[in-house]
């Protein structure tokens, strides 16, 4: 399956936040989104979901264009940047109604055994955006969207993620942004960068620099 996000024009008020959108993602792939804070990395997911509705945008589908938010087709999972599940929820009940194995979760994270019977408001912030991210990632559905998966998670567990993210890569379309630029890069398949309002497709790392992303001289 391929997604494009094509097109888009987003204002807030008179201030205009993005212009000059190309996005491709495909099945087999993790797609990489990178830029500052504020660029508007958080606003194309929304956009993709169909929680943020632009002026302009157009989202096809293996080249068919999508005119209903893509929430209502059930393709796609997204993980914003706020906690998605309900504070008081057992985290043995999320997994039940995300539909996903628990003991398969426990043999990539051993020591969230004792957290079975946890509910989600008592786990350490970092543990439960891991939680979050794997049910998001594991449950049924084409199309994940990763918004800061890696925020506040500990080095050991960002390498247990990426691992699984590129597992699941092979029957998904996985976009991702975060902060942890190294991660990204070497999480993704297919690079952007948003700047100005504008993508651009990475090829190049030194781009990055070139585009004043990262320093001179940081890869
Ligand atoms: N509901 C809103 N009303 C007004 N402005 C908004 C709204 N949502 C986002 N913005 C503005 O749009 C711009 C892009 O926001 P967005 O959250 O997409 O950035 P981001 O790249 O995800 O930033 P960060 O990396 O800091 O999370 C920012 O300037 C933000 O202040």
């Amino acid at each position: 399956m391929i997604l494009e996000l094509d097109n888009v024009e987003l204002y807030f008020k008179d201030k205009r936040i993005l212009n000059g959108i190309y996005l491709k993602a495909q099945t087999g792939e993790v797609t990489g989104i990178l830029g500052s804070n504020g660029c508007g990395k958080s606003c194309i997911l929304n956009i993709i979901f169909g929680t943020l509705i632009p002026k302009y945008k157009l989202i096809r589908l293996d080249s068919k264009p999508i005119l209903k938010p893509l929430y209502q087709t059930k393709l796609v999972k997204f993980l914003p940047q706020l906690p998605i599940i309900p504070n008081n929820l057992r985290l043995k009940m999320a997994f039940k109604l995300f539909q996903v194995n628990w003991d398969e979760f426990i043999s990539h994270f051993e020591s969230f055994s004792i957290y079975k019977n946890y509910k989600f408001h008592q786990l350490p912030g970092g543990e439960r955006r891991i939680v979050e991210t794997y049910l998001l990632l594991k449950s049924p559905g084409k199309i994940i969207l990763l918004d800061e998966p890696f925020l506040h998670v500990a080095p050991l567990y960002i390498e247990i993620i990426k691992k699984l993210i590129s597992e699941e890569k092979q029957r998904k379309i996985i976009i991702i942004t975060d902060h942890l630029y190294r991660d990204i890069i070497e999480a993704s398949d297919r690079l952007y960068l948003i700047k100005d309002g504008h993508s651009k497709l990475i090829t190049d790392l030194k781009t990055l620099e070139d585009f004043k992303y990262i320093s001179q001289n940081t890869l």
